[in-house]
Formats: C-alpha cells, sequence, structure tokens
C-alpha cells in the first residue's frame, strides 16, 4: 500500500484482516479531510467541540504565514548588521520543539534553552555581545521560560547591553509576556491564537527563531503547501488519512506504543517534534499512543518490536522499514521533505484522535504537575523521605509497590521493572539533568529495553514534562517510572523570584512523581549527590 507525490511518500502496512481498510473508508466517507480543512469542530465529539472550534488554524498557515518570511528575515539582517549572529531560543514543549528540527534540518545553529537545570541555562549565558535572545511562550505563563528569560535580562544588564534590543518575544495576542514585553520595549511576534502549541510548526513560532538563525522560511513553507491539496482530499490516498488511520486502527487493535526511528533523514530531531504531537494530543482519558523515539535503526525496540508497538520509520531509506517488520504487523515509512512531514503529522495526530476516541487538542494533565511543583515551590508540598542512601545516591520511592527490606539501588530497580506488565508494560526514564553535559545518560535507554525486553523512552526534564508528560499521566495505566535527579555544579538565582532554578527542578521532579504516585503509576527516583556519579547510575541501569 503505497501513495506517492514528489514531495512525499508514504508506505503503511497492517495485519492480514485488520480494520485499517474500514477505517480509512469511514474517514473518507465521513468527508473527515476535508472537514479538518474547514474548520468543522465536530468532528471529535461534543466534549471537544469548544477546544477544537479554536485550534483548527494550523492547516493554512502556509499561505497565512508568508508575511513573516519578510519581516523576520529583515529583523535577522538588522541583528547583523549589529553584530549580533547567535540565536538563543527560551521555550518549552511547542514553542521550541519545531524550531530545533527546523534548524538542524537546515545545519544551520540554534541553542534551545528549554530547561531549568541551571549549569545547562548557566552554559548559555556565553558570547552576550553577539547574542539575540528570543523567548517563546504562547500562553505566557511558562515559569521555565519567563525564569530564562531573567536570568538574560540580568546577564544583559550586567554585560552593559540594553535588553531591549536584544530580546524579541513570540507569544499570543493579550498573554502576560506580551503586555510585560510591551513595557520593556522588546519586539513582538504575535502568533495564531487559533492554532495550539504542538501544532505551531508553521507559525511565528517555529518561523522567528529559525528564520532568525538563518533558515529559508519561505522554502519550508513551500514543502508544505506542495501537500496541502492531498493532504485536504477525501480520498483513500490521502497519506494524512492513511496514516491516521493505521495510527488509530493499531491502537485500538492495543497497538498503543508508536516507535519512531530515523531512515537517514536530515532531522533526526523530527522524532522529539514528533513525539510531543502525538503523546501529548493522544494520551489522556487511559487511551493513546505512547511514542518511544529511537536514534538508530538496529536499536533495541526496534528489531525486537514487541506486539503491542507500531514502527514508523521517517527518512530516505526505506530499507529499514521493509527488513525490520514490525511482529504487530503494525507499520509505515514516510519520506518527505521536512515541511511536509510536519503538515502530514498534523492531519494524521487529528485522524487518529477521532479514531481512538480522544480530543486531539487538549492536555488535561500537564497542569497537575505545573500545580504540584508551584505547591512545592510555595512550600505547601510535603517533602519527600528517602529509602536510603548507597553511596552517591538517594532512593525515594512511591508508596505501595516496593517490597519491605529492599535496601540497595540494584535491587529497587529490579522491583521497578518487576512491576512490568509482559505485555502492555513500558519504562519511563526521566533524567532532570543537563541534557548537553549528561548527554551520555540516554544510553541507559537501550540497556533497560534490552533488560526488560519492553518499550523504553528516555525524557530529560522538565522538558519532556511537555511532551510525553501528559501520556505518563493520562494515558493507560501501563508504565513504570524511573526519574533521576542530582545536584547542580552551581544554582542559579532567578531575578525577581524566590526561587533558584535548582529548586524550581527539583520541586518540577518532586511534584511530576507525586501526581504519578497519587495515580497509582510506580515511581523509583534516584537522587545523585554530584554531577560526577553518572557512572555509577549508568552501571546500575546498563
Ligand atoms: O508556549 P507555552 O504556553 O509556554 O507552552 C509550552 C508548553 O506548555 C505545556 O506543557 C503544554 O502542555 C505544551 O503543549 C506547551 O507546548
Amino acid at each position: 500500500m503505497s501513495s506517492t507525490d514528489p514531495a512525499l511518500e508514504l508506505v503503511v502496512g497492517s495485519p492480514d484482516g485488520s480494520a485499517y481498510d474500514a477505517v480509512l473508508g469511514g474517514l473518507v466517507a465521513d468527508g473527515v479531510a476535508s472537514g479538518i480543512a474547514a474548520g468543522d469542530a465536530t468532528l471529535w465529539g461534543p466534549a471537544a467541540e469548544d477546544e477544537a472550534g479554536k485550534r483548527l488554524g494550523w492547516t493554512s498557515l502556509s499561505t497565512r504565514s508568508r508575511p513573516l518570511v519578510d519581516e523576520v528575515a529583515a529583523l535577522r539582517e538588522e541583528l547583523r548588521a549589529a553584530g549580533v549572529t547567535r540565536v538563543v531560543l527560551c521555550g518549552m514543549g511547542g514553542s521550541s520543539l519545531a524550531p530545533e528540527v527546523i534548524c538542524e534540518a537546515a545545519g544551520v545553529a540554534l541553542d534551545v534553552l528549554d530547561s531549568s537545570d541551571p549549569d545547562f541555562v548557566r552554559a548559555a549565558l556565553v558570547r552576550l555581545d553577539e547574542t539575540v535572545v528570543v523567548v517563546s511562550s504562547k500562553s505566557g505563563g511558562t515559569v521555565e521560560t519567563d525564569s530564562q528569560k531573567r536570568v538574560f535580562e540580568q546577564a544583559f544588564t550586567d554585560a552593559g547591553i540594553d535588553p531591549a534590543g536584544r530580546i524579541v518575544v513570540v507569544t499570543d495576542p493579550g498573554s502576560p509576556l506580551e503586555q510585560s514585553a510591551r513595557e520593556a520595549g522588546y519586539r513582538v511576534f504575535l502568533a495564531d491564537p487559533e492554532v495550539g502549541g504542538r501544532y505551531s510548526a508553521l507559525t511565528a513560532f517555529g518561523l522567528v527563531p529559525s528564520g532568525l538563525a538563518g533558515v529559508d522560511t519561505g522554502r519550508l513553507l513551500d514543502e508544505a503547501e506542495a501537500v496541502r491539496p492531498l493532504l485536504e482530499a477525501d480520498s483513500p490516498d490521502n497519506p494524512g488519512l492513511r496514516l491516521g488511520a493505521l495510527l488509530g486502527a493499531a491502537n485500538r487493535a492495543g497497538a498503543d506504543k508508536m516507535v519512531l526511528v530515523n531512515a537517514g533523514a536530515s532531522y533526526a530531531g523530527f522524532g522529539d517534534w514528533a513525539e510531543q504531537l502525538v503523546a501529548e494530543s493522544t494520551g489522556k482519558d487511559g487511551k493513546g499512543i505512547l511514542p518511544v523515539v529511537v536514534g538508530r535503526e538496529d536499536a533495541p525496540n526496534l528489531t525486537a518490536s514487541t506486539r503491542d508497538e507500531v514502527l514508523v520509520t521517517f527518512g530516505p531509506d526505506h530499507a529499514a522499514g521493509d527488513a525490520d517488520a514490525p511482529s504487530s504487523g503494525w507499520g509505515a515509512h514516510v519520506d518527505a521533505t521536512l515541511g511536509a512531514q510536519l503538515l502530514l503529522w498534523e492531519h494524521a495526530t487529528a485522524v487518529a484522535g477521532r479514531v481512538i476516541g480522544i480530543n486531539p487538542f487538549d492536555q488535561p494533565d500537564v497542569e497537575s504537575a505545573k500545580a504540584a511543583a508551584r505547591e512545592m515551590l510555595d512550600g505547601g508540598g510535603t517533602s519527600p523521605t528517602p529509602l536510603f542512601t548507597e553511596g552517591a545516591i538517594t532512593v525515594y520511592a512511591s508508596e505501595g509497590w516496593l517490597p519491605p527490606g529492599v535496601d540497595d539501588v540494584e535491587h529497587a530497580v529490579r522491583a521497578l521493572l518487576a512491576h512490568l506488565d509482559p505485555d502492555h508494560g513500558y519504562v519511563a526514564v526521566q533524567a532532570y539533568l543537563d541534557r548537553h553535559r549528561d548527554a551520555t545518560l540516554a544510553r541507559v535507554r537501550d540497556g533497560l529495553a534490552r533488560r526488560t525486553g519492553r518499550p523504553t523512552t528516555f525524557g530529560w526534564g522538565p522538558r519532556f514534562l511537555h511532551s510525553t508528560g501528559q501520556y505518563h499521566k493520562g494515558g493507560p495505566d501501563t508504565g513504570v517510572y524511573l526519574q533521576v535527579t542530582g545536584e547542580p555544579e552551581a544554582d542559579l538565582a532567578v531575578p525577581g523570584r524566590e526561587f533558584t532554578l535548582h529548586e524550581f527542578l527539583t520541586a518540577q521532579a518532586v511534584g511530576d512523581g507525586s501526581v504519578l504516585a497519587a495515580k497509582g503509576r510506580p515511581v523509583l527516583r534516584l537522587h545523585l549527590s554530584s554531577p560526577a556519579e553518572l557512572d555509577v547510575v549508568r552501571q546500575v541501569l546498563g
């Protein structure tokens, strides 16, 4: 089964006798593709209608965002004439994942600051005389982004640089950030309020930082525009309907994980962007699709694919999809330009949401972790009591799953993994550390996947809270959660706030852990006494 277009090729595979054809036929008969394009908010049922009514603006951005291309290019020239050549982006989730992959695809440098880790943030405070900082937040209320902005304002001021010439804000009209930015005299780009954060790649959120960094954003819009007619057609050849039908039908049949692997694409980071789109859009009401982003074609979870996984490869290398047929029988391969991929996946996710029976435009469980972190910072939350300390690692565990008497890290990890359902379980490693300095920790994902034979994800906190965090709390109760926290080389104050970045980061880890625990989901936290202790954790988990 394949559909070909110069800009987009999609091959899908489904098990014999599956419901895929019936689901696809139903989508065509119901006019779902043209309905999405026309802004029909009723497609996801009455409960989703309000939200969908203000979230369907993304379908036409390839034409509506055009004016931004020249506007951003003009600002880039202005900044370059003043010697400003480095772009830092402060933003979480939908406000940074798209520009990150857009710049990667174009081979253009962009420093993405999507963390509250003090060491990570401090490392970005360099070359200030040549730096412009884009502060992106749709709501204008995200604490990480606000904290990063405050740190940069202070750093510019300390360096004798007027922040007004160096901070560019992207936000929705009327947000608190718009107001404070105007008061401070910052350059403001207003985004489209009819587009949700994770669907905003082709709005100002994707185009302003990328354009300032030097990407040809007009070309990106052209790539999306080229496939738009295909994606809006009520036809069984429509790749958006086909990919959405595949994900939805597979999910209904019990394949509720999607292994997403780069098959030679120049935009490896696409996996992280799609991860947020799919996890946050579908992971709710006890349902959803968990993306398992895999870097290599021979990694565990790809070759050892399990029956609850759909295998999706992206990039020019077709062999990957064919050679490693998923054991579930559900699979797809997409080769497309980046602009086409972005629009394809937005359509496919909205379609899959309808098939699964959820609202693909809200994120009802993200707020609970934010509230728990706020409570911790305000001194309202209970500080967790450690179970025991072994060398450099202090261990915390949520109640109800760890057998009494366990007093070493190896057995605690074993006990956590023993809770995995052999057919549907997954392991989520959540590292609240510096994702540049501590990058090698991500290798434990492979070791755990091999050891358990189960889908294993790895996320950097707090980045993943704005992505898979919704699925962990709102999706099926099948995960076990392994948090890794640590002590920074040095903490960093947040100007004008009563908390430091390390306090905030710790509150985020503890807060999210407490929300998971309150839902009865097993959480084990390994806290490192210093940044140098990664080897110890790698050994225990490997
Ligand atoms: O752009 P912001 O309003 O700062 O939001 C950043 C992120 O925040 C939350 O986590 C939402 O769940 C994400 O969908 C969003 O992308």
